[in-house]
């Protein structure tokens, strides 16, 4: 049985903490969101992401601002459903559903165990259905809020603007895409710095250089971060009207997509 322990909004999440890439790794395999993630991946994704808690909670904060009545409430990419449990306690908008997407099959399981856990400790809670699905083929309802809470840059680059359009073109007038990014920047320095500055975040957490370095190399193939010019550039592309950036913090940061 997984230890859990109770987040700051009150619901239970595993505590088990991180240690896939303490051990030295003959060969460091490509990141995946597998059964051994999965189990760490609470502990995981706070002591890697500066701003994680205050941009999913706040995440909630903004759709209840963007939510229209009797829309859908997308979160692409919800991994164990961080961003899915706070739309769900912030938005009180009526006729609001949420509908929560992960192709990877342990996130989903156990995803749907924690909302599960949120059912049973919290009432008045937005609907919500967990669909094992991948997010290139889903065919999108008329929905208020998306959000894309570090998901895209697992997509592959030449697949974003059309993600992005469709994403766009379900969005009704008001709502919102809400997207959430690693950065990296054109200007060398600044890449340099924010990038020295990301791993004395991960230092100060706990990583050690050998869990740094192996964590390094295993994204490298499947994460490809792009710069907020690009963002920008390709929200624009795909019929977005405004992009509004609301949070960053070090090589982090995420947008509002206005349609
Ligand atoms: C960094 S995690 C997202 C974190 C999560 N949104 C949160 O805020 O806690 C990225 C997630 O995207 C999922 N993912 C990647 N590519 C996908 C695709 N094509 N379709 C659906 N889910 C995908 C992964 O399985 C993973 O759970
Ligand atoms: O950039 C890194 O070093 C990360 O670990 C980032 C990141 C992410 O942004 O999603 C990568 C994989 C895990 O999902 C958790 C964090």
């Amino acid at each position: 049985m997984p230890a859990f322990s109770t987040d700051t909004a009150g619901t239970a999440v595993s505590k088990e903490p991180d240690r896939i890439f303490a051990k030295p790794l003959a060969q460091v395999p490509d990141f995946a969101f597998n059964e051994d993630v999965v189990r760490v991946f609470p502990d995981m994704i706070k002591r890697s992401v500066p701003g994680y808690p205050t941009i999913v909670e706040n995440l909630g904060v903004l759709a209840a601002q963007f939510a229209q009545p009797n829309s859908v409430l997308y979160d692409l990419g919800s991994s164990l459903g961080a961003v899915t449990q706070a739309l769900r306690r912030h938005v009180r908008t009526d006729g609001c559903r949420v509908i929560a997407v992960d192709n990877s099959a342990a996130m989903v399981e156990r995803c749907r165990e924690y909302l599960n856990g949120q059912d049973s400790m919290f009432q008045e809670l937005l609907p919500v259905e967990v669909i094992e699905g991948d997010i290139l083929a889903l065919d999108f309802q008329p929905a208020s809020v998306v959000a894309l809470n570090f998901t895209l840059q697992f997509i592959a680059p030449d697949q974003r603007t059309a993600l992005l359009s469709r994403i766009r073109q379900a969005l009704l007038p008001g709502g919102a895409l809400i997207l959430s990014e690693k950065l990296r920047f054109n200007d060398t320095e600044e890449h340099a710095l924010l990038t020295d500055l990301h791993v004395a975040f991960k230092r100060a957490n706990g990583y050690s250089e050998l869990e740094i370095a192996q964590k390094r190399s295993a994204i490298e193939n499947v994460m490809k971060p792009d710069s907020l010019e690009e963002h920008r550039e390709r929200l624009l592309a795909a019929g977005f009207s405004k992009v509004v950036p609301w949070f960053q913090c070090l090589n982090f940061a995420s947008l509002i997509a206005l349609p």
